[in-house]
């Protein structure tokens, strides 16, 4: 056991480290039957990092094929595979460029299997929008969706229906062609058919649903998108076959493991948090606290939390989930001794931020009021970043290569 942040950073990190695609992605080719011509269509923020894999261990057995990830994420060249960047989290005209040429090049190779990499971010990467909506549509109401506080799979629901190729549609346009999916989990509960809007995943949602998730969230629609709302994704899809090659809940049992090693008892409670970041924040300043009396667990010990809570942004300041978290955990923590939090995005990006998260303590409040700052006052104007980096708090690692959602710990020494 050293300093308590810098405990609490080394088990993100390395728990960050075990969940990285490289492995997961060539354990599970094992076995996998490839007959004829194999297109590799990569998609989302881990797609660099998926795709080298698979190219490095099948070769030649992949016949040509195209990753789509974000602006910055691609550390190189692969052979024969065209490696293309786009906007994320709004898509942009890179997104549809990318799509089309993906969409032809199947088109035009006829492949016998599609070995489909699928990782979060791909609903924004990989777009090519229904006939009547146009780009400005989608990032209009891209943006009102991602500030409103809907959770993923609801903002998915709506983002399936404007698109011809999510909610299984993908999969439906190639419907002679086999596709292998493997995919990195970054939604709650590993739900198939939102991560990425599944492309090629059987859609559980309904039109009833997207309509009321627009009603939900106040969002106004012009009549044409509401009409286009109404039309049904595919519930069945006879060529796909999916696995999922890693989740917050392995990343969450390696920090647990991490934690011991240090001399932590551990305690996963959840892998499933997803309500308001702020609310986290505060109630797991509350565990804190309790941690005077051993409750729940005697000291020191480590709480460990994986999921994805949302932000209602109304303010104008730059931040994201975990910076949020952290910022509110800060301020309800305030002067507890021997207590830190880390809160990460484990792909290292933290909302529209450099930042892939923070850690904090029960002094980074008063750190932040002597550098001058008012921390309450930033956490209502969503600007978790700037009160963080006053306080020299945020952490980053720069894109890690892997998206399986985010990773909270709480240390109590
Ligand atoms: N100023 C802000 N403060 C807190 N959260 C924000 C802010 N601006 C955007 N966000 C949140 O960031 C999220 C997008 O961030 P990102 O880390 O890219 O998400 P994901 O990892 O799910 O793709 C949005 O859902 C939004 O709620
Ligand atoms: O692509 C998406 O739909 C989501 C979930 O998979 O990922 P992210 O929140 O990283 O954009």
């Amino acid at each position: 056991m050293n300093n308590i942040k810098d405990d609490a950073r080394y088990i993100v990190e390395r728990s960050i480290e075990t969940v990285l695609p490289e492995k997961a992605v060539c354990d599970s080719l094992e076995g996998l039957h490839l007959p004829g011509k194999t297109f590799l269509l990569a998609i989302g923020k881990a797609a660099w990092r998926m795709a080298k894999a698979v190219r490095e261990k099948l070769g030649r057995s992949i016949t040509t094929g195209v990753v789509i990830t974000k602006y910055g994420h691609v550390e190189g060249d692969i052979p024969d595979i065209d490696c293309m960047e786009a906007g994320h989290p709004l898509p942009d005209d890179n997104t549809i460029a990318a799509t089309t040429k993906a969409l032809e090049m199947i088109g035009t190779i006829k492949p016998d299997n599609i070995l489909f990499l699928v990782s979060g971010g791909g609903s924004a990467l990989f777009e090519k929008p229904v006939e009547g909506v146009s780009l400005e549509d989608l990032v209009a109401i891209n943006n009102r969706l991602l500030r409103s506080g809907a959770n993923i799979v609801e903002i998915n629901t709506i983002r399936k229906r404007l698109s011809a190729v999510k909610g299984g549609r993908f999969a439906k346009m190639f419907a002679q062609t086999t596709i292998h999916s493997l995919v990195l989990s970054d939604v709650l509960g590993d739900r198939l058919d939102s991560i990425a809007s599944g492309p090629a995943y059987p859609d559980s949602s309904t039109c009833e649903e997207a309509l009321s998730i627009i009603d939900r969230y106040g969002l106004t629609l012009r009549p044409e998108l509401r009409e286009i709302l109404k039309k049904e994704t595919p519930h069945l899809l006879g060529n796909v076959q999916t696995r999922i090659i890693g989740s917050i809940g392995r990343a969450c049992e390696a920090a647990s493991i991490f934690a011991r090693e240090l001399g932590y008892e551990p305690m996963i409670l959840t892998t499933t948090l997803d309500c308001e970041a702020r609310e986290a924040g505060t109630f797991l300043a509350a565990i804190a606290r309790e941690e005077m009396y051993d409750r729940p667990l005697k000291r020191p010990c480590a709480i460990i939390l994986g999921g994805e809570t949302v932000v209602h942004v109304k303010g104008t300041g730059l931040g994201g989930r975990n910076q949020e978290l952290a910022l509110s955990f800060a301020i309800a923590s305030d002067g507890l001794d021997k207590v830190a939090l880390a809160s990460v995005g484990t792909d290292g990006t933290d909302g529209p931020t450099d930042a892939a998260g923070a850690i904090v303590d029960g002094d980074s409040a008063k750190e932040m009021i002597e550098r001058g700052i008012d921390p309450y006052i930033y956490l209502l104007d969503n600007d978790s970043y700037h009160a963080l980096e006053t306080s020299g708090e945020l952490l980053k690692t720069g894109p890690t290569g892997t998206n399986v959602n985010d990773l909270i710990v709480l240390l109590c020494q």
